[in-house]
């Protein structure tokens, strides 16, 4: 079966605010794909619609060619969801927890076994344990488990690694590639602009709107200006002498350094080392470097403001 996502013109609002504003989207069979934004960006109410458990004011969405509000039904079976906060019944054992949501589809764990082995193995020592007293990285093995105990084609992941550690981070990845190998296909949507990188293609998301759409590679090959990571020692005073440079395009603060763009389309990193030191600056060093996804966020999220 074909799992595309199709989604033209989808527009939701809560009274006056406008979660999403006309979204336009293809989602290839099998694809991993990202929605990376800030909180409020859209990206939950964007996976409630496809999940069908809200509607839409506007537009439309397919899924495996079936119609998100006239053929809600086959949808909520070929559709796993995990939602961002709660999916698990804390008072329920792990065991509990997965038999219950295979239940609820109508199936029984060993017959789905095949899909969830890789994940199961590492949850099953603590089988008997409290959903409520795991670790985060377990709850979300848990509940990647539960959002895939009836063997869903299209996976919807909200913010899943929200809040766990890094290492459990990097080895829910690795399961999300495993699943792609299954011919799932995945949306994940995160906050984090490092996992755009970990996904086939992005869309950038900001106020309920689509800023760009492309390869992450392809995003970055976008970004069309010199970018120079600025330090000083003092990070603060730097970010207001930078602000007021004349020829200052963008001046973000990242990390320890300041991430700068200048208007002009060749700088002299001299004469602007000069200017901060007229400002009272010291130990100023300025280095070219290669813009990331969170450079490319900030640029285009810049661009759409002094467009609106
Ligand atoms: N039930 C609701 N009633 C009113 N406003 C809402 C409701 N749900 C979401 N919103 C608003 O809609 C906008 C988009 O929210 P949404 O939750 O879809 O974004 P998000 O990118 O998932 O962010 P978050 O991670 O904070 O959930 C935000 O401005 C949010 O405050």
């Amino acid at each position: 079966m074909d799992s595309k996502i199709s989604i033209k013109d989808l527009s939701k609002s809560y009274g006056d605010v406008q979660a999403l504003k006309g979204i336009n989207l293809d989602i290839e069979s099998g694809e991993l794909f990202g929605l990376i934004g800030p909180d409020g960006a859209g990206k939950t109410s964007l996976f409630r619609l496809l999940a069908t458990l809200l509607l839409p004011d506007s537009g439309s969405a397919t899924l495996c060619g079936f119609d998100m509000v006239k053929e809600y039904k086959p949808i909520r079976n070929i559709l796993g969801y995990m939602p961002g906060r709660f999916s698990l019944y804390q008072d329920l054992s792990v065991l509990e927890n997965l038999n219950f949501f295979a239940t609820v589809f109508d199936t029984r764990i060993e017959d789905n076994m095949e899909m969830i082995r890789d994940i199961w193995l590492q949850i099953e020592p603590f089988k008997h344990r409290l959903a409520g007293k795991l670790s985060g990285g377990m709850k979300q093995k848990l509940a990647l488990c539960c959002a895939l105990i009836h063997q869903p084609k299209i996976l919807l992941l909200d913010e899943p690694t929200t809040g766990v550690d890094v290492v459990s981070r990097s080895e829910f990845w690795q399961m999300l590639k495993s699943l792609k190998a299954k011919g799932v296909t995945i949306i994940v949507a995160t906050p984090y602009m490092d996992e755009a990188n970990l996904c086939e293609r992005v869309a950038l998301m900001q106020d309920g709107e689509i800023l760009s759409l492309n390869t992450p590679a392809g995003i970055i090959s976008d970004f069309g200006r010199d970018l120079y990571a600025i330090q000083g020692k003092d990070i603060y005073q730097l970010l207001l002498d930078l602000r007021t440079y004349p020829h200052a395009n963008s001046v973000f603060p990242f990390g320890q350094s300041i991430h700068y763009t200048d208007k002009r389309d060749a700088i002299s990193p001299s004469e602007l080392k000069d200017y901060l030191i007229s400002k009272g600056q010291y130990d100023i060093e300025i280095s070219k470097i290669t813009a990331g996804i969170e450079d490319c966020f900030m640029a285009l999220s810049q661009q759409n403001k002094v467009q609106a």
